[in-house]
């Protein structure tokens, strides 16, 4: 037991030298930290912070983290007596009770006709496995800029979670999914959306793109058009976390417009030849595979290169971390044997389309939990904040926001929820069918919105919410990557345009007001 002290003998200790304040029941003797405080000193011996309880002013200026820093622990030498402490980290792996933090479905007292018991168990593994695994790296290579370590790529490996997420299949066949807690031909588009929405809980985007967003988007190709031993060895290799692959089409030439791009495949007897540029490729610069689009005498061709002669990557600074490896690529004169031809000659367009929805749909299943966690930051801040003696909450206009952070969150899960459903009773003929434009519509109004949130949380934090460290960090940081996942897969407005032309060939000839 810690030692005990009253709120009298803290009182005592409120000069510069000889410091103490009272935070959540807790007594820290600042005394020889004062001044190394990155706040100052003048704030610390104010005669309402000196010898006080500061739990209000502390949780005004600092996130909860900071006290549990270690070298911050240190400075706890005891407790008051008779006080408990009432403020507590979330636990490991545990959910949030912080209203709205949760999809409804994880939500104690709440029922969902989509989730299964399994889907449940399933969630709880996956959080703590990325809480324990990942989440102590994810802030130092958001910071720093490196490549996530092999080590956490192993990690996912060996749970099976980089061939997981590639979402329910045949890949699956005979591999152990989450050391057996699902099976491989029980896993289906609900668990994917779990590992999704999971994943994006650290506000570290750049990190988790480094983790695996190339892979996400440049092996389906590879899956479902790829040829023999060529198909086996890059499969293997990538879900074993030991190499790394990416798409490349995006060209400086050519975005959403696929059918113009310049980088050309020539073929000649030794092979294809390839020739030309990359740029914005997510993972390029530390791929060892390479999905490229190409245009051929024929018209498109896919085919997946291998680092070697003739490749150069460079790394591209963008507005979030270059953990991600987001790189500028050139292929000069870069030999490609004939078995690595994805799909037929010609016929490139169908193979990057054929995973569009798949890919935008992983990408509103993350948008819109990001947005959760920051609906939830918002609510925590509004409740601790104190202006003019009351919370922010107490503000009309700070709870006319949040309400509207929550029905934009709230509605775009919902959305989602029933495409996944949708999802999963469809075949993949029919999911083009039906569900494209319900895709590029979820996807449309998840990013959309995501920005509305981003724009209203920084008005909720002020300065803090345009500040990398303390209390707004993960406000600047989901403000700055916000426009990431309006901008992959299909930019807004495209997909907008996408989902009403889906509709009107669709439109009945005898329908008329
Ligand atoms: C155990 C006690 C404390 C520790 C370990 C501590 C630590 C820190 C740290 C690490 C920061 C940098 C910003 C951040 O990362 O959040 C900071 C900033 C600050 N602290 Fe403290 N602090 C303590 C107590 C206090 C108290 C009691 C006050 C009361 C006024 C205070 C006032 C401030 C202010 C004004 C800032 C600057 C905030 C800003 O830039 O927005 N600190 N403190």
């Amino acid at each position: 037991m810690s030692k005990q002290f009253t709120a009298e003998e803290v009182a005592r200790h409120r000069t510069s030298g000889d410091l103490w304040v009272i935070i959540d029941s807790k007594v820290y003797d600042l005394s020889k930290f004062a001044d190394m405080h990155p706040g100052g000193v003048s704030v610390l011996v104010d005669e309402d912070v000196a010898g006080q309880d500061a739990t209000d002013v502390f949780y005004g200026l600092h996130r909860l983290e900071v006290l549990l820093k270690p070298q911050y622990q240190r400075l706890q030498i005891g407790s008051i007596a008779g006080e408990k402490q009432q403020i507590f980290p979330r636990a490991i792996g545990a959910l949030s009770a912080v209203p709205y933090a949760e999809p409804t479905w994880l939500q104690p007292g709440f029922h969902s006709p989509y989730f299964s018991e399994n889907h449940r168990k399933f969630q709880v593994a996956f959080r703590k496995f990325f809480e324990e695994e990942l989440l102590p790296e994810a802030a130092l290579r958001e910071e720093d800029g490196k490549r996530p370590s092999q080590s956490s790529y192993d990690a996912m490996a060996s749970k099976n979670i980089i061939a997981m997420r590639l979402g329910p299949g045949p890949h699956l066949k005979g591999r152990v999914l989450m050391d057996g807690l699902v099976k491989p031909e029980e896993f289906d588009y609900f668990h994917e959306l779990i590992m999704a929405q999971e994943g994006v809980r650290f506000n570290a985007r750049g990190y988790l793109d480094g983790l695996g967003g190339g892979t996400y988007i440049g092996l389906p190709p590879v899956l479902n058009f790829g040829k023999g031993a060529v198909r086996q060895k890059i499969v293997e290799e990538v879900f074993s976390g030991k190499k790394h692959i990416c798409l490349a089409i995006t060209e400086a030439f050519a975005g959403s417009d696929v059918a113009g791009l310049k980088c050309f495949a020539k073929k000649t007897d030794k092979g294809w030849v390839v020739t030309g540029t990359k740029k914005w490729i997510t993972n390029g610069a530390m791929a060892d595979y390479f999905t490229v689009g190409c245009r051929s005498e024929k018209g498109m061709v896919v085919l997946v290169i291998e680092r070697g002669p003739g490749v150069e990557t460079k790394q591209i600074k963008t507005s979030y971390s270059s953990t991600a490896g987001t790189a500028y690529i050139t292929f000069d004169d870069v030999l490609v044997p004939f078995e690595n031809t994805l799909g037929e000659d010609g016929n490139g367009l169908q193979v990057i389309l054929s995973n569009f929805n798949h890919e935008r749909w992983g990408m509103t299943c993350g948008s819109i939990s990001s947005q959760r966690l920051i609906v939830e930051e918002c609510l925590k801040w509004a409740s601790q904040r104190k202006v003019f003696g009351k919370p922010l909450t107490a503000q009309p206009v700070i709870r006319a926001k949040l309400a509207a952070m929550i029905s934009r969150v709230e509605s775009a899960q919902a959305w989602l929820e029933n495409i996944t459903y949708q999802m999963c009773h469809m075949n993949y003929k029919q999911q083009s069918t039906h569900l494209a434009g319900q895709i590029a519509f979820v996807k449309m109004y998840a990013t959309r919105t995501a920005q509305e949130t981003a724009a209203d949380a920084v008005q909720i934090f002020g300065g803090r919410g345009i500040t990398r460290t303390g209390m707004g960090k993960n406000i600047e940081h989901y403000h700055r990557t916000v426009p990431f996942d309006s901008v992959l897969g299909g930019a807004e407005d495209v997909l907008g345009d996408l989902g009403v032309r889906q509709a009107m060939r669709k439109m009945p000839k005898h329908a008329r007001l």
